[in-house]
């Protein structure tokens, strides 16, 4: 099973994406989604190289945003695609089952098409505002996720859900009370001072209700 935690990748240049990675595993992340955008074929490869040796190191899973075909060339463990992105049945086709493909949603009708394109696991958002993406889908504050996750369960519609969007700490717990499975960040990881701590404490409150 997947984890709970994904930490989205920042930074302009590689030098900045591969320091800021290299914080988070360092800190304890284990799953890193490599998010570098409006970059050149050369310096997402390059980049992507260096991520995934980062990742065998310490362990930790590694998806690229966006391109399957990088993915592909340096045997990432898997893509996350948007909506508007390669589509998730043309990305299964290409990549098989052994890889994870993850799908950007923002209603029920997008995770019910996921799901029937063998989605592995969805990035349902945005929670609240955040600069960290433009062009942001509506917003679904708590109330949206929770009606969202209802549909779900009525339906049977099993699938891991990650809430995505401007989420802090305080938000965790309230959050995963809506029936989602984890959360995928970005900011506040890259700006937190206190990594290792923050980490620990975004565990504690994912991990609160698993039995082990
Ligand atoms: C886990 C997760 N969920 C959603 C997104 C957003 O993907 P997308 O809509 O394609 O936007 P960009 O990240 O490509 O700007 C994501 N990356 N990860
Ligand atoms: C990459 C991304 N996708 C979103 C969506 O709603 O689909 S929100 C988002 C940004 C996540 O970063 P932060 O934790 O800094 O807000
Ligand atoms: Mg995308």
């Amino acid at each position: 099973m997947y984890n709970k935690l994904q930490y989205i990748s920042q930074g302009n240049t590689i030098e900045e994406q591969l320091y800021n990675i290299h914080q988070a595993l360092d800190a304890g992340c284990d799953w890193i989604q490599m998010r570098f955008k409006n970059q050149t074929e050369k310096n997402s490869f390059k980049l992507a190289e260096a991520v995934k040796l980062l990742c065998e190191e310490y362990l930790a899973a590694f998806i690229v945003n966006d391109n399957l075909h990088l993915a592909q060339q340096i045997n990432a463990d898997g893509v996350h695609l948007g909506l508007t992105d390669m589509k998730i049945d043309e990305a299964r086709a290409i990549l098989g089952t052994t890889k994870i493909i993850g799908g950007t949603a923002n209603t029920f009708e997008d995770i019910q098409n996921h799901v029937k394109n063998s989605c592995d696991y969805i990035g349902l958002g945005p929670f609240r505002f955040t600069n960290t993406k433009e062009k942001l889908s509506p917003i679904l504050g708590l109330s949206g996720y929770f009606e969202i996750l209802q549909k779900l369960k009525k339906n049977k519609i099993e699938v891991p859900v990650y809430a995505i969007g401007g989420i802090t700490l305080k938000d965790v717990s309230p959050l995963m009370e809506t029936g989602i499975f984890g959360i995928a960040v970005s900011g506040i990881i890259t700006e937190s001072t206190e990594k290792k701590i923050l980490i620990q404490q975004l565990n504690e409150k994912l991990y609160a209700n698993v039995i082990v």
